[in-house]
């Protein structure tokens, strides 16, 4: 590494590997373009090395290591095509009985009452279980048991969690987060990807924010929104698992349709009709385990149709409230009738 490095001018290591300027922002020694490498690293004097603590050779090792180490967190996974569930059992130690598999690009609900074992399942889900958690599932990506590695790797996490409550303790603005986030993940055009996060996030969110807004000053639907435009954005995990999404003052059905798009396995808990039936399958949980796996017909997705129609009246009339109206005439929606 060190004798293809050393003989680069410092403009062509910037070039070809970016984060390489970080390691030499931190040291005193000025950067001149078109020196090599190499008599960076000589030119290091006697009285530099007493400040920085270390000499030329040892510098150089911190180098080496500073790129090896970088590349390494750049080498891509390989891509998520599928997440498979081998059943377990349920709570009473009855088996599941089930295998279902997620492909890239699908939506999958995950429905049953309160305290049926919905969260447990994406729990499951994001540790990879390996038939060592309370449901004793087994989960299989592209169709195999994922490596060690993978499995307890915090750079190339499969799964990003979004859940019910997001709450920011950071002294930042939006902009100033969002940066930050797309400098650690050393993505390329950072700042395209930035202003595209928070217009996305702005076109979720029910009322707009600012890239100068500190988000500590964001909503609850404010910060899911940002929350969910940087996970289709910027987030390396193939996997978002979304705990309850509703009554969060955020354009639902987009959000889902945004990652989606970026072909994101998505797996959401919900108690949302309209988001149940916006889902390719849902699964049903019924004390600890997966009773039913129903692929959503034609006919429901029909009926989504209307029950989007009713959702939209249902908001129309929260927007009057909120804006101090009364509800004495239901406002109608075309096509909608509410006795
Ligand atoms: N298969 C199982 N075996 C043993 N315990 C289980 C199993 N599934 C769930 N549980 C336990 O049941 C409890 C409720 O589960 P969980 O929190 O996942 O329910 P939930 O459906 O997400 O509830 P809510 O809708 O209220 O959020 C937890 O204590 C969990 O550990």
């Amino acid at each position: 590494m060190w004798e293809k490095l050393s003989s680069m001018t410092m403009q062509e290591l910037f070039t070809a590997y970016p984060y390489a300027a970080d390691f030499f922002q931190a040291l005193p020694l000025p950067v001149k373009s078109f020196d090599r490498v190499c008599n960076y690293f000589s030119s290091m004097d006697e009285e530099t090395s007493q400040d920085l603590g270390m000499d030329q050779q040892v510098l150089i090792e911190q180098f080496v290591a500073f790129m090896t180490q970088m590349q390494q967190l750049q080498v891509e996974e390989e891509a998520v095509k599928s997440v498979t569930i081998v059943g377990g059992q349920d709570k009473d130690g009855q088996s599941e009985n089930i295998l279902v598999t997620i492909n890239a690009g699908e939506v999958i609900c995950i429905v049953g009452p309160t305290g049926s074992g919905k969260s447990c399942l994406l729990a499951d889900i994001e540790w990879i279980a390996q038939r060592d958690t309370p449901t004793k599932r087994k989960i299989l990506i592209n169709n195999q048991i994922p490596d060690v590695k993978r499995r307890f790797s915090i750079e190339h996490k499969l799964v990003a969690q979004l859940s019910q409550n997001m709450n920011f303790i950071m002294d930042l603005t939006v902009e100033e987060f969002v940066k930050m986030h797309a400098e650690s993940r050393m993505v390329e055009n950072a700042a395209e990807i930035c202003a595209n996060i928070i217009v996305k996030a702005n076109e979720l969110a029910g009322e707009k924010f600012l890239p100068a807004t500190p988000v500590t000053s964001l909503s609850g639907g404010q910060s899911r929104s940002l929350m969910i435009a940087d996970a289709a954005y910027l987030s390396k995990s193939p996997i978002i698992l979304i705990d309850e999404i509703e009554n969060a003052g955020i354009d639902r059905q987009n959000a889902i349709r945004l990652l989606v798009d970026r072909q994101k396995i998505v797996l959401m808990a919900t108690h949302d009709p309209i988001l149940a039936l916006m889902g390719d399958k849902r699964l049903v949980i019924k004390n600890g385990g997966i009773k039913k796996v129903i692929v959503t017909s034609e006919q429901e997705r029909h009926n989504l149709v209307l029950l989007e129609k009713l959702d939209r009246q249902l908001s129309a009339i929260r927007d009057i409230l909120r804006n101090g109206g009364c509800i004495d005439l239901i406002p109608a929606e075309p096509g909608v009738t509410i006795c």
